[in-house]
C-alpha cells in the first residue's frame, strides 16, 4: 500500500482555504504518486484557534467538511485519514478524526479522548467516549489517535493486540518537544510491531512553532521516511504488511503477554 502524508501549513481560522489546500494537494499527489491512501494532520481546517473554535467548528447534522472529505475520497479513490478538526455536537465541541473510505464511505469517527492540559484544552473542547476501531482495507487495519493520545499505550495495545497493522497519529505538535514526538512514535511502533504514520503540521501559530518531521516507522522501528522539521513537505512510503506479520512472528510479543499480571 502506497501512503502520502500532508505537512500541512495551516491557515489560522479559514476553513475554505484549508480545503483548497487540501484539494489541491490530494490532486497533484494522486496523479504524481499514485497513492492509495492519505493523512492530513490535526485540526487542519482551523488550525488551533481555540478562542474561536465554537464558531468555526463544523455542525455535527450539518457537516461540509465530512461531505468534503467524502466527495474528495470517492474521487480520488483514496483511503483518507482525515486528519481532524473541530466538531460541534450536543455534549460540545469535539477534536474529530474522520476515516473515509476509497468509495466515500465513511469508516470511523474518533473524537480525541485526552485533552491536553497544557495547551487548556479541556476549557474549550469536550473529550470523546468511543475507543477507536479498527479500519480494514485491502491488508491494511489501522487505527486511529490524536498527537497528546501518542503519550497514552493503553490506548494502542487493545486493537494492535487483533491485528492492526498501522497506527495513524494526525498531530500538531510542538518543535519544543521534537524530541518526545519521534521517541514515542518509535516506542509505539516497536511495541506494537505496527507501521506508525505521523502527520505532523508545519510552520507556527500565537507564538508556538511545530515540530514538523512528519514520518513513517515501520514495525522494527526504522524510520522509512522522514519530513523536514520546518516547512511544507508530502512524505510518500510503501507501506509492506508482510514485514507486520514477520516481526510478529520472529519477535512473538503477542503470544508472550501474561495479562493476568497486569494491572490495567
Ligand atoms: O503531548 C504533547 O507534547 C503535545 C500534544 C499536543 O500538542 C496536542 O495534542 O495537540
Amino acid at each position: 500500500m502506497k501512503l502520502a502524508i500532508y505537512q500541512m501549513d495551516i491557515i489560522p481560522g479559514k476553513p475554505e482555504e484549508n480545503c483548497k489546500k487540501v484539494e489541491q494537494w490530494i490532486k497533484e499527489t494522486v496523479q504524481e504518486h499514485a497513492v492509495d491512501a492519505v493523512v492530513l494532520p490535526e485540526l487542519w481546517t482551523t488550525a488551533y484557534t481555540l478562542d474561536e473554535l465554537s464558531e468555526l467548528a463544523e455542525d455535527e447534522n450539518n457537516d461540509k467538511i465530512l461531505t468534503f472529505l467524502q466527495e474528495l475520497a470517492g474521487t480520488y479513490k483514496i483511503l483518507l485519514f482525515g486528519g481532524s478538526y473541530a466538531v460541534k455536537t450536543s455534549k460540545g465541541v469535539v477534536n474529530r478524526a474522520p476515516v473515509i473510505t476509497s468509495d466515500g464511505e465513511t469508516a470511523e469517527i474518533y473524537d480525541k479522548i485526552h485533552l491536553v492540559p497544557m495547551l487548556d484544552e479541556p476549557s474549550y473542547l469536550t473529550a470523546g467516549e468511543k475507543h477507536p476501531v479498527m479500519v480494514e482495507s485491502q491488508n491494511l487495519k489501522a487505527m486511529v489517535g490524536i498527537c497528546y493520545d501518542l503519550r497514552f499505550p493503553e490506548l494502542f495495545r487493545p486493537l494492535a493486540a487483533e491485528g492492526a497493522n498501522v497506527i495513524v497519529i494526525p498531530a500538531e505538535w510542538p518543535a519544543s518537544r521534537a524530541s518526545h514526538w519521534e521517541a514515542l512514535l518509535r516506542a509505539r511502533a516497536i511495541e506494537n510491531q505496527t507501521y506508525v504514520v505521523g502527520c505532523n503540521r508545519a510552520g507556527s501559530y500565537n507564538g508556538t512553532e511545530f515540530a514538523g518531521c512528519s514520518m513513517v516507522i515501520d514495525p522494527l522501528g526504522n524510520t522509512i521516511k522522514k519530513a523536514s522539521a520546518d516547512r511544507e513537505e508530502t512524505v510518500v512510503a510503501e507501506l509492506d504488511f508482510d514485514l507486520t506479520s514477520e516481526t510478529r512472528k520472529n519477535i512473538p510479543v503477542f503470544e508472550s503477554r501474561n495479562t493476568s499480571m497486569y494491572r490495567i
